[in-house]
């Protein structure tokens, strides 16, 4: 289940040494691999239109498959030649707060895996991030907090990169090629920690009521039958 499962709210509890909150009573709603795999192709013209990413950067785990399923989708062209668009990961933990909704705004991430810089190829020479066009991936924009903490991190990250180009004209012209953008499958509308800076372009594939989304991957019994089980799933205009 997501955002942030179930699991992760009683690990935290446990950290805490306080009390797991009362099960969920949200409607469920069950998704196939097929579900989660046609909602990002239909949503890949209007990223590619809009945005044209050249990085990928993945908030795992739950953003690791929509973004190889988006790669399929995306490519970048290169002396003429079609190419695959990088993906990096970052894995971030929530320690999600156990009370009501102002607590869950502050609720804290902790960093557990970052960028490989070394890894970014032909734009190292910059610091690896300047003049990309770096698109953040999840499954799930929930309270937000995860992407609102990726997003400040990149663009320190950013910021120290351009702190090391010399040449005035060219750290503004990197400056302003350096795009971030986020990707996410679902959108709940749900009141959010905080905003998706200006400048930062947000694409989602389905905006969602506040509905217990159960992804594929985080089926532990029969894959089958979890897919089978699809035809209970509430219905939009009930939710
Ligand atoms: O919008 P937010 O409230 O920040 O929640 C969304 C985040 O929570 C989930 O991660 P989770 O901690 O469940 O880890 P996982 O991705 O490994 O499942 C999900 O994958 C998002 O990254």
């Amino acid at each position: 289940m997501s955002g942030r499962g179930q699991n992760t709210v009683y690990a935290a509890a446990r950290a805490r040494r306080r009390p797991p909150p009362a099960p969920i009573s949200r409607p469920r709603v069950r998704l196939s691999y097929n579900d989660i795999h046609k909602a990002i192709q239909a949503s890949a013209p209007k990223i590619i239109k809009d945005f044209a990413p050249d990085l990928f950067i993945a908030i795992g785990g739950g953003g690791f498959i929509p973004a190889r399923i988006l790669r399929t989708f995306c490519k970048t062209t290169e002396d003429g030649k079609k190419r695959n668009i990088p993906i990096q990961a970052v894995g971030l933990t929530l320690y999600e707060s156990l009370g009501g909704i102002e607590e869950q705004i502050g609720s804290e991430v902790v960093r557990v895996q970052w960028i490989d810089f070394s890894t970014l190829g032909s734009k190292l020479k910059h610091g690896g991030l300047l003049g990309r066009r770096i698109l953040v991936v999840d499954e799930v924009d929930d309270t937000r907090t995860t992407l609102v903490y990726t997003i400040r991190e990149l663009q320190k990250d950013i910021n120290k990169q351009l702190a090391l180009v010399t040449d005035e004209a060219e750290r503004e012209r990197l400056r302003e090629a350096t795009k971030l953008a986020i990707f996410v499958v679902h959108n709940k509308l749900k009141p959010k920690a905080g905003e998706v800076p200006e400048g930062v372009q947000y694409f989602s594939a389905v905006d969602t009521p506040d509905v217990w989304l159960a992804y594929p991957w985080e089926c532990e019994d029969d894959i089958d039958e979890h897919d089978a089980l699809r035809v209970n799933n509430p219905k939009v205009e009930d939710l």
